[in-house]
């Protein structure tokens, strides 16, 4: 069984500004034994539902703010909106959709000769997708929370919690972030997994 370890305030700034405060959550017994962290923002404790994003680790578009993804943009976009409304931001560290961060960065020189990023995958021996979501549960349930709005455009984030016993009541798209150096990417995730991206006709 999973419980909360630690509980510590965090003052974010971001770099264009935006402040708001995090009390980060860390956890024992999580499945896959890694690090994961809850950020508690807003006013959770009197929302109804809480807005949960189980933002996937990225550390080229978190950290570097690598324009070759989206991740950068939208975990920005993600702590502003559960800020305003009271929830989660759960960051796995399942890096590059649970390949690590070596076998991404193989997988991005493979894009660079022509393959998409589910192609790349597959051609270093691995799945288009290996992230598993036990630990997201683990920690929704060691923090007290029954029902989410998940913060999402990807269908295999509801499908795996709800099996997993995560009632999702809504399922709120993010923002678009398309870029001339993204868009191929994006496109991939619409058309090989059903990511809900309304992607613009030309970037
Ligand atoms: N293997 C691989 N992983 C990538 C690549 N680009 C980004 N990632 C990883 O993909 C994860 C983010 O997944 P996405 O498919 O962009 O989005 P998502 O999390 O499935 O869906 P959203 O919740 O809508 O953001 C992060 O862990 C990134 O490190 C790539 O080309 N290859
Ligand atoms: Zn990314």
């Amino acid at each position: 069984m999973s419980e909360v370890r630690t509980r510590v305030t965090v003052p974010l700034k971001f770099a264009d500004g935006y402040t708001t405060t995090a009390e980060v959550v860390t956890f024992t017994g999580l499945a896959d034994g890694r690090e994961h962290l809850a950020l508690a923002l807003g006013d959770v404790a009197n929302a109804d539902v809480p807005l949960v994003r189980p933002h996937s680790e990225c550390l080229t578009g978190d950290v570097l703010g690598s324009q070759r993804c989206d991740c950068g943009p939208q975990l920005r976009e993600a702590v502003e909106r559960i800020a305003s409304v009271g929830g989660y931001l759960l960051y796995l560290r399942q890096e590059g959709r649970g390949i690590g961060l070596y076998a991404k960065l193989d997988a991005y020189a493979l894009q660079d000769d022509g393959l998409d990023t589910y192609e790349a995958n597959r051609a270093l021996g691995r799945d288009d997708d290996e992230r598993d979501y036990t630990a997201a549960a683990q920690m929704l349930t060691a923090l007290g929370v029954g029902a989410v709005d998940l913060l999402t455009n990807n269908p295999d984030k509801p499908a795996q919690l709800r099996a997993l016993g995560v009632e999702v009541r809504d399922v709120v798209p993010t923002g678009v972030h398309a870029s001339a150096a993204n868009v191929r990417y994006l496109a991939a995730k619409v058309a090989h997994t059903a990511h809900t991206i309304a992607l613009p006709l030309a970037v």
